[in-house]
């Protein structure tokens, strides 16, 4: 493939449609739906709302051929250096049984990192493992930053129910106000705290580890007995043990799963120990059998590979600079956050894997909350503003046990805003509106609506562990296909790492007040400001 920056005859079709409309695509294919529609086990596309037309998605298909993107996902899954930067694989797919027979040399240790998991939960579920008094653990506290906060966090809340046998609970944040506030109701003497840090180095998460410490300690937790209230999930025994955390309440991780992808391993156990054993098996099987199909499927029958291509379409052909993701549950409210470090993590590069300049725009800004909410707050923007965007609602068919009043309403506003984004409102409808308000011609503008945003439907019975699961694994393969038809590496976090480092520099000066020469003027004058607050 050339390294044009745009395809021309695609930029050809992107002209003539976006001179065209999807609601005269569908007046000349009223079944458009039927066709340009994609279903796995748990999921079902429907990317008939999409401003594209047959033949872009056969050129865009075709770009799948191009770009070899089955190929590249087997050896994704096969365990090749898809890392280059970093020189790893990236395997997350292993976690949930992909590929076990590619990867031999890896297999033994997560089945082994599975088991312990297993008889911890097994453990503190039938009481056999309980705090330092010998009382059953009632709370599980995750302290972790980036992937190991956000999958947790997010499969946690939307698999959270009633009677389940812990209440799980996250801390990210650095401001202390964040552990404070969560730990504040627990009772220390039955709380379980989990130090999630692939590096165990990340400054957030070791502070918020140390005062999660003094706070059992200062409960009277003894230094001896704080083993049976803190493990650690990571990478680097080495440091956990300096820590405190002795080698066998550690649980591993490996550097070949990265830390954005990493809610299926030991990572995950949060959602365990909330959830069931049961449903976490459950939450891997869907990610697992979404793996399958993507790799057997044919592009125009991979819905992950379906979602690159039209995320690829909209972002270098239509110019839409943001993606706005509109989970219609409110089990699903933190599936944006979530979502936002999966792809822009992964995607927000300016350079190819060889190193060269990437020629073209990379992944779009995401963005997006739980409907009905957004729908009182920034949809107006969605409707009237001026920014060009794409977007994709998740709707639920079938929420067994809740209200089928509200739920029905919860779907009727999802599929009300799916289509007025499609049709918007005509000029005439915004006239005849602007004349029976009494108003004059001229006012036509405030109640016309352009429509015509592209989006697409995700669809699923309901959430569960199976299809949470293939949701967030679909969107793992769609930014994965993305990266490769962009050539770039989706594993690495270069821009991320020098905040870290720099971090630490200014800290440092906030402490000491030495070498604020260094500094530009303007952080200099505010860490002045800081330390003369804080003298
Ligand atoms: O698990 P760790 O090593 O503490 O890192 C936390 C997060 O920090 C990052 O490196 C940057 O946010 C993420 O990739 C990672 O998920």
């Amino acid at each position: 493939m050339p390294d044009s920056v745009t395809e021309p005859s695609l930029n050809k079709h992107a002209h003539r449609l976006l001179a065209s409309s999807v609601a005269a695509l569908f007046a000349a294919d009223p079944k458009r739906h039927e066709q340009l529609s994609c279903r796995t086990e748990t999921l079902m596309l429907d990317y008939s709302k999409q401003l594209l037309d047959y033949e872009v998605l056969g050129e865009l298909l075709d770009l799948a051929g191009h770009h070899k993107l089955g190929a590249a996902f087997f050896e994704l899954v096969s365990g090749a250096q898809m890392n280059v930067t970093e020189a790893r694989p990236a395997l997350h797919t292993l976690l949930r049984g992909t590929a076990r027979s590619e990867n031999p040399d890896f297999v033994a240790a997560v089945d082994a990192c599975l088991d312990k998991m297993q008889s911890l939960v097994r453990a503190i579920h039938a009481g056999e493992r309980c705090g330092h008094r010998g009382d059953r653990f009632t709370d599980v506290v995750n302290i972790g930053i980036g992937g190991s906060d956000l999958g947790p966090r997010m499969v946690c809340r939307a698999l959270e129910q009633r009677d389940q046998p812990l209440n799980a609970h996250f801390i990210a944040n650095v401001d202390p106000n964040d552990l404070d506030t969560v730990l504040a109701p627990l009772n220390p003497d039955t709380t379980l705290v989990i130090v999630c840090s692939k590096s165990f180095t990340t400054e957030e998460t070791l502070t918020n580890a140390l005062r999660a410490r003094s706070w059992l300690a200062s409960a009277g937790v003894a230094e001896c007995d704080i083993h049976n209230h803190v493990i650690a999930v990571t990478t680097n025994l080495e440091a956990a043990s300096h820590f405190g955390i002795d080698r066998d309440q550690c649980y591993p991780l490996w550097d070949w799963v990265g830390g954005r992808y990493s809610l299926w391993s030991a990572i995950g156990l949060v959602i365990a120990l909330q959830s069931g054993w049961t449903a976490f098996e459950q939450l891997l099987e869907g990610a697992r059998q979404l793996d399958e199909c993507t790799l057997s499927a044919a592009p125009i029958d991979n819905l992950p590979m379906l979602m690159a291509l039209l995320e690829y379409w909209n972002t270098l052909y239509l110019h839409r600079d943001t993606h706005v993701v509109l989970p219609y549950s409110q089990r699903l409210e933190h599936l944006t956050a979530c979502l936002q470090q999966l792809t822009m993590e992964s995607n927000g590069k300016r350079v190819k894997e060889s190193g060269e300049p990437a020629p073209q725009r990379t992944a779009p800004v995401l963005w997006g909350s739980a409907g009905t909410i957004g729908q009182h707050s920034y949809y107006q923007l969605l409707h009237q503003g001026m920014r060009q965007f794409s977007a994709d609602f998740i709707i639920t068919l079938k929420e067994p046990g809740s209200d089928s009043d509200a739920q029905r309403k919860l779907v009727a506003n999802a599929l009300a805003q799916s289509r007025t984004l499609m049709l918007g409102r005509s000029d005439e409808e915004a006239q005849q509106l602007a004349i029976s308000r009494g108003q004059p011609k001229a006012m036509t503008g405030h109640y016309a609506m352009p429509g015509n945003h592209p989006h697409s439907l995700l669809i699923m019975d309901s959430v569960n562990p199976k299809s949470l699961g293939a949701l967030v694994a679909a969107y793992e393969h769609k930014t994965f296909f993305l990266s490769k038809l962009l050539g770039i590496n989706a594993f690495d976090q270069w821009g991320v790492e020098l905040g870290k480092q720099i971090g630490q520099q200014i800290n440092q000066m906030l402490i000491d007040g030495q070498g604020l020469d260094d500094l530009d003027p303007a952080t200099a004058a505010t860490v002045t400001a800081w330390r003369d607050a804080n003298a």
